[in-house]
């Protein structure tokens, strides 16, 4: 059974609630029809309900069994305004700017409904930028207790399964942090090892990633990857990582024996934290289209309840797998 239908199966064993909030886009209806049927999570729209229904029946999709919220005829619209009034306070929101974020912003909305249990989780972005889901996850739902960091991770699954662990490899952070300083790489690794632990079952072995290997080169951006390692040798993390390690060095074991010989993570790792977003982000869109991989995610860590973002170039495969993903990681 591959690592989506694993996924799925648990997903069906606990029927979660997951809002989409982007039910303007055909795509999102065609997902929800996949996850009805396949009975992986329950479904909220967020929208107008002739609208919707309209829009289904244009793309011949059936939507039965889907709940449809409107914001603007929602029972409980006081108090989600007043919520996200007080959450706002230290930034001055006033009510009627919030009232008009939780009319017109149905990603602010969805996340409401997860933050006050009315719902268990979000997924959106197929219709949006990333900056848009994270800021309304962020402002609305927080990170978890004790994390400051919201990071993400995609899982990579490649189709020859040469690399990773028979396939599967994960890449960090693509989506999320332009420019992370040390503290925050180690807090990427850290977030990753779990979700790459509790998502997809690995035995996390992480490879901070440089244009270096063992200083090879030296420039600060390899001293910033370099401290982040001996952070996490510091914070004395429960899981194996190296670095500063180039990319063949963390992915081919010839390359990882020559250029990092005592490595226990070289050669074999199954996470790449890159350096920066730059690199993160172009990173996986090309191993993607080259190499014809799946890419799951991102996956965004560090949040109090999950919220999960996607690429506005997703398939409708895409959103139902992420739905099925995000359901399993509600605790
Ligand atoms: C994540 C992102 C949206 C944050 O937006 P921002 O405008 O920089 O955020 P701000 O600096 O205004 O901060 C807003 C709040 O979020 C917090 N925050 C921002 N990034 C955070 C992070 N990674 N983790 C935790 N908190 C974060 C800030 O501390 C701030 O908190 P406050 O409002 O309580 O003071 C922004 O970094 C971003 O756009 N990232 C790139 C997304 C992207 O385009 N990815 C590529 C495609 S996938
Ligand atoms: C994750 C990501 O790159 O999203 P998008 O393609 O929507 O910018």
């Amino acid at each position: 059974m591959g690592l989506i239908d694993k996924i799925k199966e648990k997903a069906k064993q606990n029927l979660r609630t997951i809002v989409l909030p982007e039910s303007e886009d055909e795509r999102v209806l065609k997902a929800t029809q996949i996850v009805l049927k396949d009975k992986t999570a329950k479904i909220v729209l967020i929208g107008n309900e002739e609208k919707i229904k309209a829009d289904a029946s244009k793309y011949s999709v059936n939507i039965d069994g889907a709940t449809i919220v409107d914001p603007s005829k929602f029972a409980n619209i006081d108090k989600y305004i007043d919520e996200l009034v007080e959450l706002r306070k230290s930034k001055n929101l006033s009510r009627d700017e919030a009232k008009n974020l939780m009319l017109t912003e149905p990603r602010f909305f969805g996340c409401m409904m997860v933050r006050l249990g009315d719902a268990d989780g979000l997924v959106a972005g197929s219709n949006s930028p990333t900056s848009d889901v994270l800021r309304a996850a962020i402002q609305v739902i927080k990170t978890a207790p004790g994390i400051n960091t919201v990071s993400s991770a995609f899982i990579m699954e490649t189709a020859d399964g040469k690399f990773g662990d028979n396939g599967l490899i994960l890449f960090a952070d693509c989506a999320v942090i332009p420019e992370p300083n040390s503290e925050q790489l180690a807090d990427i690794a850290s977030a990753t090892a779990a979700t790459a632990a509790s998502v997809v079952g690995l035995e996390p072995r992480v490879a901070m990633l440089s244009f270096s290997t063992k200083g090879s080169a030296s420039h600060p951006l390899v001293d910033k990857v370099t401290k982040a390692c001996q952070i996490l040798e510091d914070r004395k993390v429960d899981f194996a990582f190296d670095g500063e390690l180039q990319a063949d060095a963390a992915i081919v074991e010839s390359v990882g024996i020559k250029k990092a010989p005592n490595s226990k993570v070289a050669g074999r790792a199954n996470i790449l934290v890159f350096p920066d977003l730059q690199a993160g982000n172009i990173g996986y869109k090309l191993v993607q289209r080259f190499s014809n991989a799946e890419a799951h995610g991102p996956i965004i860590q560090g949040l109090n309840k999950p919220v999960n973002d996607l690429s506005r170039g997703c398939s409708v495969e895409d959103i139902s797998n992420l739905v099925a993903i995000t359901a399993t990681q509600i605790k």
